[in-house]
């Protein structure tokens, strides 16, 4: 047991201290840990933070993985954060107009399963600066290929490369194996954000982006009637497989997507939008056979 000044709260007797889930956390105790290593808030350049809902297992989570870095802190819910709040709540994108709110406050995200976004108290976390971000592909091995849904590690990235801090983006994600493929996968769309400056500004590149993807993908349809490649799968997330290490193969956390999938679509943030009424989405065997297209829709 921790003694004289290293003792916690807990151990004197006073309240336990708690995390965004409102267990008393092992959180807590890593963070303590850091503090008397001296690594917490040392190891990056500006704040980044996350309210962690425990949803995920800690193995095959990213932002669990950065806070045993101890590169991330954890925020309880009732706490709000003054930077870039990265956040599916978000209304406007992130864009370059950003750079200064990340460079004085850091960037922040909401570590839960896109699956139970309704258990989050979005009224009670968040800030003054919540952002969606704008369409980019994912590169981590559960969602690899797939766009708006990307893990933590993606997201602050993402939010780091847009606003120009392209150095920052690749310090966090040089921590992860598939990590420097996010930004080569999407390095052109994140020079066309940079060059934007507010947010319609990038709303707009989006929208050419995808207008222009869809007449690749309606060109590439009809030129392979006979020898269908969409009918191959999502070639991106074959091709990830290169990228896994075993150890985060076995770390791989399963999608929440059914079988019945055939006939989901997808928002604009990829949520399911038409779940087939009887699916409890509870069947998560097929996750191998769903296919996505440039846009995130199963095919
Ligand atoms: C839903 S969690 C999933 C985390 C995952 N379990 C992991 O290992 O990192 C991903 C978080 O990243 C941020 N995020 C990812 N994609 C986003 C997008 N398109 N718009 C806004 N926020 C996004 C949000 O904070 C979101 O809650």
């Amino acid at each position: 047991m921790a003694k004289g000044k290293n003792k916690s709260l807990e151990d004197r007797g006073g309240r336990p201290s708690k995390g965004s889930n409102g267990h008393s956390s092992r959180q807590n105790h890593r963070h303590m840990e850091l503090k008397r290593n001296g690594n917490i808030e040392t190891k990056f350049p500006v704040k980044l933070a996350m309210w962690d809902f425990d949803h995920c297992d800690p193995k095959k989570c990213s932002g669990k993985k950065l806070e045993r870095l101890g590169m991330i802190k954890s925020l309880r819910v009732g706490e709000k954060f003054q930077g870039i709040v990265v956040s599916p709540n978000g209304t406007d994108v992130v864009c370059p107009d950003d750079k200064e709110i990340v460079e004085k406050h850091g960037a922040s995200v909401v570590e839960c399963s896109w699956a139970r976004l309704d258990e989050v108290p979005f009224n009670k976390i968040g800030g003054r600066h919540e952002r969606l971000l704008p369409y980019l592909v994912a590169a981590n091995q559960v969602n690899y290929g797939r766009p708006w849904k990307l893990n933590c590690v993606e997201a602050l990235a993402a939010c780091f490369a847009i606003v120009g801090r392209v150095d920052w983006a690749s310090e966090l994600l040089s921590h992860f194996s598939w990590g420097p493929v996010f930004l080569e996968l999407n390095k052109d769309l994140l020079e066309i954000y940079q060059k934007c400056t507010n947010s319609t500004s990038v709303k707009e590149a989006e929208a050419s982006w995808l207008e222009k993807l869809e007449l690749e993908i309606q060109e590439r349809k009809a030129q392979s009637k006979d020898e269908d490649i969409w009918l191959t799968g999502n070639v991106n997330r074959q091709m990830n497989q290169l990228y896994i290490s075993d150890d985060e193969k076995e770390g791989e956390e399963e999608d929440e997507l059914s079988d019945k999938s055939k006939s989901i679509h997808y928002d604009s943030l990829g949520n399911v939008i038409n779940l087939n009424s009887e699916d409890d989405g509870s069947n998560h065997e097929q996750l191998e056979n769903v296919k996505y297209d440039l846009l995130g829709n199963i095919i």
